[in-house]
């Protein structure tokens, strides 16, 4: 098992971010740190800018200025293409749709996340208890379009988590699912991901899962570029 020891898994500091480089910032935000481990689930109205601060956290977008780390890493240090490998091995990320490959197999689908790393070794063998751990023995050969929605989500929390990253991000995981699945949803992703200690960061409108986590952040509150605040952007969940 992989037990993650940084002491922040993601830490901000003076970051702005504008879609173009005249018009005003989408973000700006001072200081927020995420310790180690911790579950945080961030929301805010429709337009703020959560998917695009995930984004940044991941790696796809980079920031007009500032610091971004993930579990030690600074990413504004790094070029496109080394973004993308840092966030194929060290980020889980679990999108709206789950976006699995449909004519691939369950298996396959959560096995494709270490291809993306190149780091095969032991693999296969954490796939299989993934896919036990998930109830997805069953269904391991199918194709991912020939299986419910519900063992969709299981298989990409499988993905997200093969490679036991240090950080999991998901961006609005549960918008398809109703009560019951959304439930078992929190539940088998905060479960599997506590085992190998990564630190999660979720994105929701949904405010009934805030009590799943450690802390709970308005975007708001933490975002000087939309003045909400008095110029005092620091949050830490440590
Ligand atoms: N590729 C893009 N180019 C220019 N502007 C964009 C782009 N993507 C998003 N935006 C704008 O950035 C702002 C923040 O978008 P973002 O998707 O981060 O918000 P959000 O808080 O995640 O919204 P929602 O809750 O509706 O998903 C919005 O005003 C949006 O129109």
């Amino acid at each position: 098992m992989v037990l993650h020891t940084y002491t922040s898994s993601v830490s901000i500091k003076d970051l702005r971010f504008s879609w173009a480089p005249d018009s005003k910032d989408l973000l700006h935000i001072r200081d927020w740190h995420i310790g180690t481990g911790k579950r945080v689930f961030l929301y805010g109205p429709s337009g703020s800018g959560k998917t695009t601060l995930l984004n940044l956290i991941c790696g796809i977008a980079r920031p007009r200025a500032g610091e971004i780390s993930v579990a030690g890493t600074r990413l504004t240090t790094l070029s496109a293409s080394q973004r993308d490998r840092f966030r194929a091995q060290f980020i889980g990320v679990i999108f709206q749709q789950f976006n699995l490959v449909p004519y691939l197999s369950v298996a396959d689908n959560i096995r494709l996340a270490s291809a993306f790393t190149g780091q095969h070794q032991g693999a296969d063998e954490r796939a299989t208890m993934l896919i036990e751990q998930l109830g997805l023995r069953g269904v391991q050969n199918n194709k991912a379009s020939r299986i419910s929605v519900g063992q969709q989500q299981r298989v990409a929390i499988a993905r997200a988590l093969l490679n036991a990253p240090p950080l999991i991000i998901a961006d609005e995981p549960t918008s398809a699912l109703d009560a019951a699945a959304r439930d078992t949803f929190m539940s088998a992703l905060l479960e599997c991901s506590a085992e190998v200690g990564s630190t999660v960061l979720v994105v929701s409108h949904d405010h009934s899962l805030a009590t799943y986590f450690d802390d709970s952040v308005d975007l708001r509150t933490l975002n000087l570029a939309l003045g909400f605040n008095n110029g005092e952007s620091s949050a830490s969940v440590l």
